[in-house]
Parts: C-alpha cells; sequence; structure tokens
C-alpha cells in the first residue's frame, strides 16, 4: 500500500509540472471534494457497525441529528472564536492524520499513543506551514482576522521536529515500524509541500496520504474486505452523505457571494465543521 502511495505521490507531482496555477487549484479541488469528502462520507454506517459496548444506543436518524449538531456547533464557534477554533481544528486534525499513519504501527489506547499522533500531525502541518508562509498568512488572516507572524513557522516546525525526535528515541521498543522508513515518507511529504502550492500540496498529503488508507481501512470494518463489490457498496451507501456535503459547501460559498478570494477560507472552515464529528467517529473504529 505504501509503495503504491509513493508512487501515486510522485506521479502527482510529476503531473503538476504540466498544469497552469488554475489547473492546479482544480486538481486540487477535484482530490478534496471527490475522494476527500468520500473518505468522511460513511461516518453514520460506521457509527452504526460499532460494537455494543462503544455503540450509543441511538437510531440512524438521532445520529444524523447528533452529527449535523457537532457540524454546526464547529460552524457556531469557527464564527465565534476563530482563532480558537482553528488552533483546535489544527490540533484535532493533527491527532487524526497521526493516527491513521501509526494505527498498526505503535500500541494504540495509551497516553504515548495520543502525544505521539498528535506531535507527528502537528510536524506534518508545520511542514505545509513553513513552505507555504504567505498563502497560510492570508487563509489564517482571512479565517480569523489574526496576523500570523512570519517568525512563528520555523520554531514551529523545529520544536515538533525536535519532539518527534525524543518521543521516538524514548518510545523507541514500543514501534513495529521502520524508522528510515518513515524519515524517507517525511523527506517525501516535505518535497511535496515545497514543490506544489498550499492547496495542491495539502490535497495531495490528504488525499493520497490520509484519505486513500482510511477508506481502505473503514471498507475492511464494514465489508471485512476490499473488493470490487464492497467497494461498490461503500460508494452506493455515501453517496447521499457526499452529494449532500458538497450541495452544503455550494450553497455556502454562494451565499458568501462566490467571492474567489474567500474560497479558500470558506473551504478549510467547511473542512473543518465536517472534521469534528469525523475524528470522533474514526477515533471509535479504531478502538474497536
Ligand atoms: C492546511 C491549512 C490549514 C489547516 C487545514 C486542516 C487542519 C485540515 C484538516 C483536514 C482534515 C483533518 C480533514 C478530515 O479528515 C489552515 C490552518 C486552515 C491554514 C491554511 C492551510
Amino acid at each position: 500500500m505504501k509503495a503504491i502511495m509513493i508512487v501515486l505521490t510522485f506521479f502527482a507531482l510529476w503531473l503538476t509540472s504540466f498544469l497552469s496555477t488554475s489547473g492546479e487549484n482544480i486538481l486540487a479541488l477535484i482530490l478534496i471534494l471527490t475522494i476527500g469528502i468520500l473518505h468522511g462520507s460513511n461516518d453514520i454506517r460506521l457509527l452504526l457497525n460499532l460494537k455494543e459496548g462503544l455503540r450509543l444506543k441511538m437510531s440512524k436518524q438521532q445520529y444524523l441529528l447528533l452529527y449535523i449538531a457537532v457540524v454546526l456547533l464547529g460552524a457556531i464557534c469557527f464564527y465565534l472564536i476563530p482563532l480558537v477554533t482553528l488552533m483546535f481544528f489544527v490540533g484535532i486534525s493533527a491527532y487524526h492524520f497521526g493516527e491513521q499513519h501509526w494505527s498498526g504501527k505503535l500500541k494504540k489506547q495509551s497516553i504515548f499513543f495520543t502525544v505521539y499522533a498528535t506531535v507527528y500531525g502537528l510536524f506534518i502541518f508545520a511542514l505545509i506551514f513553513y513552505f507555504n508562509q504567505p498563502e497560510v498568512v492570508e487563509v489564517v488572516y482571512d479565517l480569523t482576522g489574526f496576523q500570523l507572524p512570519t517568525a512563528f513557522f520555523a520554531p514551529f516546525l523545529f520544536v515538533n521536529l525536535g519532539l518527534l525526535v525524543i518521543l521516538s528515541v524514548v518510545g523507541y521498543q514500543k514501534f513495529s515500524g521502520n524508522f528510515v522508513l518513515e524519515a524517507f515518507y517525511l523527506l517525501v511529504f516535505g518535497l511535496i509541500f515545497s514543490i506544489a502550492p498550499l492547496i495542491l500540496g495539502f490535497a495531495f498529503y490528504f488525499v493520497i496520504w490520509h484519505s486513500l488508507p482510511s477508506l481502505y481501512d473503514q471498507i475492511t470494518f464494514l465489508y471485512g474486505d476490499v473488493s470490487s463489490g464492497s467497494l461498490r457498496k461503500y460508494l452506493i451507501n455515501s453517496l447521499f452523505y457526499w452529494l449532500a456535503a458538497l450541495f452544503g459547501l455550494l450553497v455556502i460559498y454562494y451565499f458568501i457571494g462566490g467571492e474567489d478570494s474567500l474560497f479558500l477560507p470558506v473551504l478549510f472552515s467547511f473542512l473543518a465543521a465536517i472534521t469534528f464529528p469525523h475524528v470522533f467517529v474514526i477515533e471509535q473504529i479504531e478502538r474497536e
């Protein structure tokens, strides 16, 4: 799987050398709105499939209402306390990316796992931010009104790198992964983020390194294997939620007047709102 992901990453990077800036933006959007959103479109079914002990005693409709309530709550928080919500969003996204990457390679359900996964994810974000500073400053400003100082980026990167190295050394016996390979993946990520513009670099990581493996895990969890049959079932089951999410994004974009400069902030705040419940769902299935 990882070998396929490396090949896909280099193929994607090669492809971008033929694209104009708008072509790159369109490719990023297509990736995020198709595979990216899809990997969160089956959350209700995942919740319904949890084992008795982990499941809340709720019907599909109740789950759906709760899910929508959490999304709305996230959106309201973003509106009322944007900077705090953004930091929270980056924090739980970091954990979520790290959890996906390290599950199976590091013993779960321990504080060490939670801390390590979060620091790993923060390091990935620090790499994205470091190589795209002007764009990140702009998006953060549009989202929160806060002017991120450029002096933030290098320390954020090196503090997280330092923590990652220290934690890897301290917890060495807990890992079953190969650190040389892990360092190589990080180099590849750094390469992507330094070559591709912000939205495309993020899209490559989010889709190839997070959404595709997560889809694989979810399909295995739901149907026992990954085959054309189980993939078809997954797609049919997620179609409604996927279309609803896209429709929601379109409506929001329409209401803010379809302004180009607001597209990235809207896209990221939309991603944030739907990420909050999704992280909780995946955490539950990982427990199982
Ligand atoms: C890249 C980026 C940001 C963070 C994006 C995040 C945190 C995305 C997380 C997505 C997830 C976890 C999706 C669900 O699976 C900011 C801070 C908005 C600033 C601009 C660049």
